[in-house]
């Protein structure tokens, strides 16, 4: 007995049911006439992940019916091909008040135009940027079902993280598990999560089909590297990463058990960091302006790393015909500002334009004058250069309909080194969960790399090798203000991603003052960031769903 079986490694668009429906088919289709017999689809296919509280409204759920419906029609006439698609099942009950959930995250599997067998999630994620919990009810069966004399256990994502579900499987009578999937990326996630799934294979003894999804959904992005393990826990296929593939393995009955090979198709090989980070954030711009429909988009360029990363990056992503990069230079810009600025748009052939800000910058101290007499100049001066830039980059927004991408890194907004209304003007934070010790690492890395053909080289050197400066007051430099970056970062990370306390940090060996002026400074700038736009999400924490910290707060520890 012999199956081939079909990973579907899909972008699916959140909301877009008759599209999603399209494409399962469309794949679908296509992997039947290449011999597949079962194909699968990841987790909550039909509507995408995460849906949020669009779940909470029944002509939501009623549309995925629609979109089920029509997968299983659209399939009908392909006999013997099973699909397995995901999508939420059921409806609940909410009042001001109150709320009870009927719904379930559920797998149905589609033959021959019927819903032969389903599964509904048993395991439901309510931590980090899940609110599953918040939206369905946990399944309490299994999902076993046969084919071509092959028995499927089906599980979906967080239950095969758990022992439970697939021994449950198991007991059942499951030979293979396929587990669909929807698992946000974050640096080093696909070496865990396969370490993870090689133990549950150790501990059931089953071989395992891991069907994930690819793409990027407002903050997070999910990065597909779909794999399968055999019965001894070793990868005998992995799809490529970051874009949609599809990934097919063959199960053969042997001995008495299902042998999973990688049906002669390559193993792609794990990146580096900074590999898989470029192109998380690749994607991330990339899907953000696609399915959201921007044509463009727009950066101010300021000569300093933080821009021309974010230039590099939105280039690679879109094409350099889609983005146009304005430097706009205060009488405190140094010469070597627009010099490098010039010379990266001229390697990367990005439209560009100078927009002198002292006029308006007169202009503004002129209309406060009278206000402000006899009073100093100060932090208030420097953030009107920053909200002329960001009032002029967001009218070219307007007029263009380009998006303005926002440059901060997470040191700056974890700090709150930046100005509401200034530079964090915009529709899209691209690198707000990289701390700036990785801008470097990621600058340096991509003048090496040229991963989408888009230029060697595209960063000037002097841009990295410089001291970061604000450049809103004379010889202003980031490090008269902030510890040192490797300081500040290393007490990010430890303090803001894995939740240390301010004494263990000390007791560490970080500098008391280091520490308590870094965490005294991210707790005050919560507000700041309530206020910041929302940006993509790559390391286990960042300052987007998973940090839910009251602004109105006086613990800090
Ligand atoms: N708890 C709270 N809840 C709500 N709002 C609160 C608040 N506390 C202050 N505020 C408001 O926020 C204002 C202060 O915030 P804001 O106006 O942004 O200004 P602020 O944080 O005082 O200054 C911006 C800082 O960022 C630096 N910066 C700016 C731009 C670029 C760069 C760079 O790296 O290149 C650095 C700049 O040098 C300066 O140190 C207050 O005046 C007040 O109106
Ligand atoms: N002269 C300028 N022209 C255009 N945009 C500017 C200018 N100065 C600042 N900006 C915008 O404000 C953002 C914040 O400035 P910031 O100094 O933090 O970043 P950077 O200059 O890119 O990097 P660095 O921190 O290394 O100097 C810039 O990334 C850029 O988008
Ligand atoms: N969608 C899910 O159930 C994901 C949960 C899982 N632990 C992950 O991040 O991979």
């Amino acid at each position: 007995m012999t199956l081939q079986i079909c990973v579907a490694q899909l972008n699916f668009v959140v909301g877009d049911m008759p599209g999603n429906a399209r494409k399962i088919i469309d794949a679908a289709s296509e992997a039947y006439a290449q011999g597949a017999r079962l194909v699968l689809t990841p987790e909550l296919s039909i509507c995408g992940y995460a849906a949020e509280d669009l779940l909470l409204r029944p002509a939501f759920i009623d549309a995925c019916d629609d979109a089920l419906k029509t997968v299983a029609q659209g399939l009908a006439g392909l006999k013997g091909l099973h699909v397995v698609v995901g999508h939420p099942e059921g409806g609940g009950l909410r009042s001001r008040s109150v709320a009870v959930t009927r719904r379930h995250n559920r797998a149905s599997v589609l033959c021959e135009g019927q819903v032969v067998a389903c599964y509904d999630k048993r395991e439901l994620p309510n931590y980090q940027v899940f609110d599953e919990r918040r939206y369905f009810t946990p399944g309490d069966g299994v999902g076993v079902f046969e084919i071509d004399g092959i028995r499927v256990g089906l599980l979906i994502c967080e239950d095969a993280w758990f022992d439970e579900p697939a021994r449950l499987a198991r007991d059942a009578g499951a030979q293979v598990l396929a587990v669909l999937n929807a698992s946000p990326f974050h640096a080093g996630k696909s070496a865990e999560r396969e370490q993870r799934m090689r133990e549950r294979v150790t501990d059931c003894g089953l071989p395992l089909v891991y069907a994930h999804l690819v793409g990027g959904q407002d903050e997070v992005i999910f990065e597909g590297r779909s794999f399968a393990l055999d019965g001894a826990g070793q990868v005998v296929a992995r799809a490529a990463g970051f874009r949609e593939a599809k990934m097919v393995v063959q199960a053969d009955w042997r001995q008495g058990r299902v042998a999973l090979t990688g049906a002669g198709q390559s193993v792609e090989a794990l990146p580096s960091t900074e590999a898989e980070l470029w192109d998380a954030l690749v994607l991330g711009v990339r899907d953000y302006l696609g399915k959201n429909g921007f044509k463009g988009a727009i950066l101010g360029l300021s000569g300093g790393i933080d821009s021309a990363l974010v230039l590099a990056i939105a280039v690679d992503a879109l094409g350099a015909d889609k983005i146009h990069a304005v430097m706009m230079p205060s009488p405190y810009t140094a010469d070597i500002s627009w010099i490098d600025s010039r010379d990266m748009v001229k390697r990367l052939g990005v439209r560009y334009d100078e927009i002198a800000i002292s006029p308006l910058f007169d202009g503004f101290k002129q209309a406060l004058s009278s206000q402000f007499a006899g009073l100093k100049e100060d932090t208030t001066e420097e953030n009107i250069q920053a909200r002329i830039r960001g009032t002029l980059l967001m009218a070219l927004s307007n007029k263009t309909g380009a998006i303005v991408l926002t440059t901060g890194n997470k040191s700056e907004m974890a700090t709150g080194y930046c100005t509401l209304y200034g530079d964090m003007a915009g529709g899209f934070a691209v690198i707000k969960d990289v701390v700036k010790t990785r801008v470097f690492d990621l600058a340096r890395w991509r003048n090496l790399n040229d991963p989408y053909g888009t230029g060697s080289q595209p960063i000037p050197e002097r841009i990295i090798t410089r001291p970061p400066s604000a450049e809103l007051r004379p010889d202003q430099k980031d490090q008269d203000s902030l510890p040192a970056y490797e300081v500040l970062d290393a007490i990010i990370e430890r303090y803001m991603e894995n939740d240390e306390g301010v004494e263990a940090l000390i007791a560490d060996g970080f500098e008391r003052a280091d520490v308590e002026k870094v965490t005294r400074l991210i707790k005050l700038n919560e507000y700041k960031r309530r206020q910041a736009p929302v940006g993509i999400r790559v390391t286990h924490r960042s300052f987007g769903k998973d940090w839910r910290y009251p602004m109105t707060n006086q613990f800090r520890a």
